[in-house]
């Protein structure tokens, strides 16, 4: 048979049939190769994310890629593994987190009205195992959130994607809401000028801040992808709200991958360039990254921070990702709650 069996509802229901599932890109179960090989043969086999065709990207990702990199962001992982207050893969915590602190936020009463799950894009616990879960809970209406608050087609339409996935397997298939974006959300761009504000008043301000987001290749952005215009718009955004002039803040882009053009300008040539030119001091931030994860912690406080101080600059001051941040969550939960309009919130 095709479709599955259907779970029989909770009798007396215990939630009102609404729940929200956020999702987030995913990582390895632990910082060993033999765990990273397979969490990166998932992610870089969708076709998302990987625009070549099949034929030609096959032998370059199981000939040399799978081969290669599994034992190099392996090692990358362990400096990152229990940092930051976080308990194993950084990401997966404040994933954990931001769901069961989101839950709290959206039934303040203390019960389960509108039960909060998570989810990874890649790896585990998956997209489809979480979407069973809430509908065994008594599910019958899921608000998917991405934890993406810019649109991409790497990113936002693959969560998508594995949502219909999913669906297609279903007999009974609940309601489904998608959040696509929030990169102008007044909360969230609140939120984000308020940890750079806190960090000001902890150690000062410094020559310029650099407001880094994940890269994507440039033909993505050609074939009509939305998302550097959105991460743009963060930006000048952030920049108003933190009353900034424009030569006091730049947008950059990083963790490029592969030998293909990605779209500029790259996050550590112009730390870099920026440190040889005089500016003593940077504050950086990753806008687009909900949860502290590789891309930050290793990537922007190791690797970028390193260069940017061996190309003569002095001090490099990275601020965290929103992570648990009570004035993301609440913004989190507005976003939820306008996405949620319409349907039951609770149990009467
Ligand atoms: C192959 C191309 C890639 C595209 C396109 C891409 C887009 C993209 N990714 C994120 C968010 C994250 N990416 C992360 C890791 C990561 N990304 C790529 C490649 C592409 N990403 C790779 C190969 C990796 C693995 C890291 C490594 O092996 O060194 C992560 C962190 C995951 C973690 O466990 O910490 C995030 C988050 C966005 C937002 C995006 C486009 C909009
Ligand atoms: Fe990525
Ligand atoms: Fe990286």
């Amino acid at each position: 048979m095709r479709f599955a069996p259907e779970p029989s509802l909770p009798s007396p229901p215990t939630t009102s049939g609404t729940a929200v599932l956020l999702c987030n890109l995913g990582t390895p179960c632990a910082p060993t190769a033999a765990a990273v090989r397979p969490y990166l043969a998932e992610f870089l086999s969708d076709p998302r994310v990987v625009e070549i065709p099949r034929l030609a990207w096959w032998p370059i990702l199981h000939g040399i890629i799978l081969r290669l990199r599994p034992k190099a962001s392996a090692a990358k992982y362990q400096q990152v593994w229990n940092q930051g207050g976080a308990s194993g893969s950084p990401l997966l915590h404040w994933t954990q987190q931001q769901a069961r602190l989101l839950q709290a936020a959206l039934n303040p009463d203390g019960g389960q009205a509108i039960p909060v799950g998570y989810a990874m894009r890649y790896g585990r616990p998956g997209i489809a195992s979480q979407l069973d879960a809430l509908k065994t809970q008594g599910a019958q209406r899921i608000l998917i959130v991405p934890l993406y608050p810019q649109y991409s087609g790497t990113t936002t339409a693959s969560v998508c994607d594995a949502v219909y996935a999913w669906a297609g397997t279903q007999r009974h298939i609940p309601e489904l809401r998608f959040v696509q974006r929030y990169h102008q959300h007044p909360g969230y761009i609140a939120a984000l000028a308020a940890s750079v504000q806190a960090h000001w008043q902890e150690r000062g301000r410094a020559d310029k801040l650099i407001l880094s987001f994940h890269g994507v290749p440039q033909r993505t952005r050609d074939l009509g992808d939305p998302y550097i215009d959105e991460c743009l718009r963060t930006g000048a955004l952030l920049a108003q709200a933190l009353q900034l002039a424009p030569e006091a803040c730049q947008v950059t882009f990083q963790s490029r991958f592969g030998k293909a053009q990605w779209v500029e300008p790259y996050t550590q040539p112009t730390v870099e360039a920026l440190a040889r030119s005089g500016t003593r001091s940077l504050d950086v931030l990753c806008p687009g990254f909900a949860s502290d994860c590789i891309e930050t912690l290793e990537e922007i406080n190791m690797e970028v921070r390193e260069a940017f101080l061996a190309a003569g600059g002095q001090d490099y001051r990275f601020i965290p990702c929103l992570n648990d941040r009570p004035d993301w969550i609440a913004a989190l939960r507005d976003l939820c709650a306008q996405h949620l309009q319409g349907w039951p919130t609770s149990l009467e």
